[in-house]
């Protein structure tokens, strides 16, 4: 009988990952399509912004000190001098004793260093009445305190989200160097897998859900995914199959298989493709331990367990971060997105890492996880969870009411 060689979870985050090569190339693209891409420059902002002193609401521009003491018994009189519309330069300075009507977005005057609301105000002709004393820099956006002059905006190894764009484009920068996309290449396995959408022959036949669900997701995440086919459960047929696509991927992904039975030949496929071959198979973590994780000729190659629950926390926390690695993104493991607390007790197997399927539920304002009990093989599982809590090797389970880190499922960015 043949057992795996089983690794922890950091083991492999250090050794394996540390095999694993970013990709050196790089294009340039425009802005408006850099959503996604890992950026491979340092961008640094070419101007302040927002590049003037800006009013945060509608009232009027003042010199602060010419509002001391004000109040709704004592207003202090100030005459409106001109007004600043939205998208035009003040006309002059404002002086002593002045005020100018700026409307929300519009440039202070000089002279003027905070904005009365409106609402503090009342208005006479050419006079108005400040109700209530501002400070310097009151309801006032600094010209460089959103952005200042050559800050960094977004460095080299950061993916591009839509908050980097919305910044890139009010900088006005129009092209980006990025990093290329990693191309992963994923191939079925299974005497019992068919396509989706053909007659099932046999009860016992399964539909691959895993090949093409998995190519759908890593698409959502901007990684450039094909499906390779299906393969039954034959060495040769798979070592075939490896090697005829190997060229074409960055990495190749094999479902299924993985295991120690009679008919699980990744292993073996996966080794007679090139050096070094495997390196980790089998993971201390729980689902997904029969994970099997090569490198051949310099690319990785990676078998993930069959049962879709495994399948898809294996690719979460093994797959997705190998691909941002070879995306060249600096944080390419992921974080926790909080922590939530445990509606009921939940039991580990010691010395495997867990990752519990999870719901949240808001209960008196806090966020709950209710675990939800499943086997990996209940592809239903993966409708009903929002995410999953993990619970460290080392503990024999959490109680109700602890805190515990959630990871959200399907986000990869
Ligand atoms: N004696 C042992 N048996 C098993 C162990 C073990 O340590 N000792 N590990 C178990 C664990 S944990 C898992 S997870 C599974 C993983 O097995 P394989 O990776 O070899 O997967 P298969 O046997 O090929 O398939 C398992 C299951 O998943 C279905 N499947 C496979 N591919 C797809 C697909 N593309 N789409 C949908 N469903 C798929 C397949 O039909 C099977 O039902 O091994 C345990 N056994
Ligand atoms: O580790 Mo398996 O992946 O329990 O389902």
């Amino acid at each position: 009988m043949k057992f795996l060689k089983l690794a922890s979870l950091d083991q492999v985050y250090s050794e394996y990952f540390h095999r694993v090569k970013p990709i050196d190339e790089t294009l340039e693209v425009p802005t408006l399509e850099s959503l996604g891409f890992v950026c491979a420059e340092d961008v640094l902002a070419s101007q302040n912004l927002p590049g003037f002193d800006k009013s945060l609401v509608d009232g009027y521009a003042v010199r602060s000190k010419d509002t001391i003491g004000a109040s709704t018994n004592f207003p202090v009189m100030l005459r409106v001098a001109f007004e600043v519309k939205v998208g035009e330069e003040p006309k002059r300075a404002i002086n002593e004793n002045e005020a100018a009507w700026v409307a929300t977005g519009a440039m202070l005057p000089e002279g003027a260093n905070a904005v009365v609301m409106v609402e503090h105000t009342q208005r006479f002709d050419e006079y108005v009445e400040v109700m209530k004393p501002v400070a310097v820099g009151e309801n006032v956006l600094r010209m460089d305190e959103d952005v200042r002059k050559n800050e960094l905006v977004l460095a080299k190894g950061e993916r591009i989200k839509p908050g980097h764009l919305q910044l890139l484009l009010q900088l006005g920068v129009e092209r980006l160097k990025v990093f290329r996309r990693a191309k992963v290449g994923v191939i079925s396995t299974g005497d019992e897998i068919v396509e989706p959408f053909v007659e099932k022959k046999s009860l016992v036949q399964v539909r691959d859900s895993n090949g093409y669900g998995l190519v759908a997701w890593l698409r959502s995440l901007h990684f450039e995914a094909n499906r390779v086919g299906l393969c039954r459960d034959d060495e040769d047929e798979l070592f075939r199959t490896l090697r005829s696509r190997f060229d074409e991927y960055d990495v190749l992904v094999v479902s299924g298989g993985s295991s120690i039975g009679a008919r699980d030949f990744t292993e073996a496929a996966i080794n007679r493709l090139g050096k070094p071959g495997v390196l980790f198979h089998g993971i201390l973590i729980q689902p997904g331990k029969p994970t099997v994780l090569a490198i051949v000729n310099g690319k990785p190659v990676v078998g993930l367990p069959g049962n879709p629950v495994s399948f898809t926390i294996s690719a979460k926390f093994v797959l997705i971060p190998i691909l941002r690695k070879l995306e060249n993104e600096k944080d390419f493991l992921f974080k926790p997105s909080g922590m939530v607390k445990l509606t009921r007790n939940v039991y580990s197997r010691q010395g495997r890492e867990q990752f519990i399927r999870v719901k949240l539920l808001v209960r008196h304002g806090q966020v709950w996880a209710e675990p939800l009990e499943s086997e990996t093989a209940q592809v239903s599982n993966l409708v009903k969870a929002e995410g999953v809590i993990r619970v460290p090797p080392d503990v024999e389970g959490l109680y109700e009411g602890e805190l515990a880190e959630f990871y959200p499922l399907w986000l990869g960015w």
